[in-house]
């Protein structure tokens, strides 16, 4: 772990548990606009790309094709407020996250956040878990032009902290993020238990995959 000088999390399936108020938010949004309920396991599958994104796959999946991308952005903007309102209220916190991310703290090791998740509705499930004053910086899906798996986070931590790569672990739960840390020649530890896209873990090829964070203490 010396060899880190920096440990960057990822949020959604990694730390938290967070499908169920995504789940909620998707489905108020559909009940605000006449369309039919998402189950949590869709929404394990679409989690990862932001909220946009998991737009456009719920949308799909319940073969709407809106006419224009005002229709979209009309609806992303209620889904973001439905997002806002739900966001840390049916959310759990995975095994060893908390200690784990205290003693980080506590030691002084620099630690950051890099998700895809909008910034408003990260900060909340974070203030909800009380886990907001554990990172040094915390980046989000609008923090930057580029989502992940654009390195342009993970640049911008090394750039502030005057870090080379191989200083730098990133630790996720889905190919997003080991193509994230790829992008950047970042080293990437994986949890097998979050979302991945439906798919398996493995075959992203992080170069760890972790049972848990307790290997991190
Ligand atoms: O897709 C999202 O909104 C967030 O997902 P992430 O925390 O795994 O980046």
């Amino acid at each position: 772990m010396n060899k880190y000088a920096l440990i960057v999390f990822d949020l959604d399936g990694t730390l938290l548990d967070t499908a169920g108020e995504v789940t909620d938010a998707i489905n108020d949004t559909f009940n605000e606009v006449g369309l039919a309920a998402i189950t949590l396991e869709q929404t394990r599958n679409w989690v990862g790309k932001g909220a946009p994104n998991f737009l456009e796959k719920a949308l799909e999946f319940c073969d709407v094709k809106l006419q224009t991308q005002q229709e979209f952005d009309q609806l992303l903007t209620i889904f973001y407020r439905h997002y806002e309102k739900r966001s840390g209220t049916n959310s759990q916190i995975f095994p060893h996250v908390a200690e784990v991310l205290n003693e980080l703290h506590q030691s002084g090791s620099k630690v950051a956040l890099l998700t895809n998740k909008f910034m408003v509705g990260t900060q909340l499930v974070l203030k909800a878990h009380q886990l907001h004053h554990l990172f040094d910086d915390i980046l989000a899906g609008d923090s930057f032009p580029q989502k992940k798996p654009d390195p342009v986070g993970l640049h911008f931590l090394m750039n502030k902290y005057n870090l080379s790569a191989e200083q730098i672990l990133y630790i996720g739960d889905s190919s997003t993020d080991v193509q994230t840390a790829r992008n950047a020649g970042v080293d990437v530890w994986v949890v097998p238990y979050g979302y991945n896209h439906g798919d398996d873990i493995r075959e992203a090829k992080p170069d760890r995959i972790i049972q848990n964070l307790s290997c991190l203490s």
